[in-house]
């Protein structure tokens, strides 16, 4: 038996020990620093065993795997520096940021193989009832072996995280960094900035919420994400972070003067240039992206309805990853929430519940 000891019982780290499931030779133990994760966990069967202390689960581990904010999971390998760790254990994380994580495992836990990971998909839901076993089915999972990490190591840790059926990139840690700031880090706060600008504009003019809705919404979407989360992934990428933001108020800054000018031409090249890159990124691997595909369904008012929408589904063979009624008003039963693995499959699912005369949306 592979005691795995997962810490940080979210999003991500229920949804890694959801995906080693299936393997009978590993025990999975969960440990978070909230009890009621931990326990929501178990009753959910991410995990195997509770532990309710992080020592009683590090010192039995064969592999750890933090999936804890970054900022945390440093003070995290500081405690497992004072602990009795088994020999051989294999020590990985699934931070969004790789620099200073592996400079400290260096430092703090030099004698542990310690193997940085990042799984490159998610969600803006946090929580271990929002995990996933299929969550990281065709994403990219980033691993960041250094000179010290030896080959059959990294093989071990492959071979147990190969069931996530996630695809294994490797890179050095500033690499890494460098690259996740451009698609994933960055773009987080624009989209922030974004919503504080409409925000300053509710004070005066407050029409602008209803407004709101369609692309304002698309592009925003990453900002409902966890601010724990995120302001641990700034600061831990601060480098990268301050010269992004001075790349882009210069390129902001040339984008004014081009309005001001009334540089017809150059706006065009702008937005033109843009749209050709935009076109040219690949349709089918998954990055940075949602990885839930949810749909909303007004419920009418009669019995047998859920059964109904779910009996539709089945038949036509698509599958549901998740099913939950989420308010109840005074004109309808409740909304549904349906949740896909796959655009495919809740694209097909809005055609078939649309022919059944379902009022369907996404958001
Ligand atoms: N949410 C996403 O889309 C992705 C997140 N990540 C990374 O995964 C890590 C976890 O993120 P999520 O699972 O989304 O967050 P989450 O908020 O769903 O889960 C984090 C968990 O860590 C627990 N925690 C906090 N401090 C702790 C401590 N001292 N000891 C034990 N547990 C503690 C929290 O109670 C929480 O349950 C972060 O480092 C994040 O950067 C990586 C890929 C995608
Ligand atoms: O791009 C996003 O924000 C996401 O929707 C999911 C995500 C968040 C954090 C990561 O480190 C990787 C993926």
């Amino acid at each position: 038996m592979t005691n795995i000891f997962i810490i940080g019982m979210g999003l991500i780290g229920g949804s890694l020990s959801l995906a080693l499931k299936n393997d009978s030779t590993f025990h999975r133990l969960g440990y978070d620093i909230s009890e009621d994760e931990t326990n929501m966990a178990h009753q959910l069967g991410v995990i195997d065993e509770r532990v309710t202390r992080l020592q009683d689960g590090a010192e039995r581990a064969d592999v750890i795997i933090i999936a804890t904010p970054v900022g945390v999971t440093i003070k995290i390998m500081e405690q497992l520096s004072t602990m009795a760790l088994k020999k051989g254990v294999i020590l990985t994380d699934v931070g969004s940021t790789k620099r200073t994580i592996v400079e400290q495992a260096e430092r703090l836990l030099p004698s542990v193989c310690f193997i940085g990971g990042h799984p490159m998909a998610g969600s803006h839901k946090s929580g271990v009832t929002a995990a996933q076993e299929h969550l990281f089915e065709n994403a990219f999972y980033l691993l960041t072996p250094t000179a010290e990490t030896s080959r059959d190591e990294l093989i071990s840790l492959k071979n147990i995280l190969k069931l996530t059926k996630a695809r294994f990139i490797e890179l050095d840690a500033k690499r890494h960094d460098r690259l996740v700031g451009v698609v994933s880090h960055f773009p987080h706060i624009v989209a922030a900035g974004l919503v504080h600008q409409l925000e300053k504009m509710q004070a005066t003019d407050d029409q602008v919420t209803a407004l709101a809705a369609g692309g304002f919404k698309d592009i925003t979407r990453i900002a409902s994400a966890s601010p724990i989360m995120w302001r641990d992934i700034l600061v831990h990428n601060k480098e990268e972070m301050i010269r992004l933001m001075n790349e882009w108020q210069q390129d902001m800054d040339g984008i004014r003067e081009l309005i001001e000018n009334e540089d017809h031409e150059s706006i065009y090249h702008f937005f033109a240039g843009a749209r050709q890159v935009r076109e040219g990124l690949p349709q089918k691997s998954r990055g940075a992206i949602p990885a839930f595909y949810d749909l909303y369904v007004d419920v009418p008012d009669h019995l047998g309805v859920v059964s109904d929408v779910t009996y539709v589904l089945a038949e036509n063979k698509i599958h549901l990853t998740n099913i939950r009624i989420l308010e109840a008003r005074e004109d309808i039963m409740g909304v549904l929430r349906l949740s896909f693995r796959s655009e495919e499959d809740r694209t097909h699912a809005r055609t078939v519940l649309m022919e059944r005369h379902y009022q369907i949306y996404e958001q």
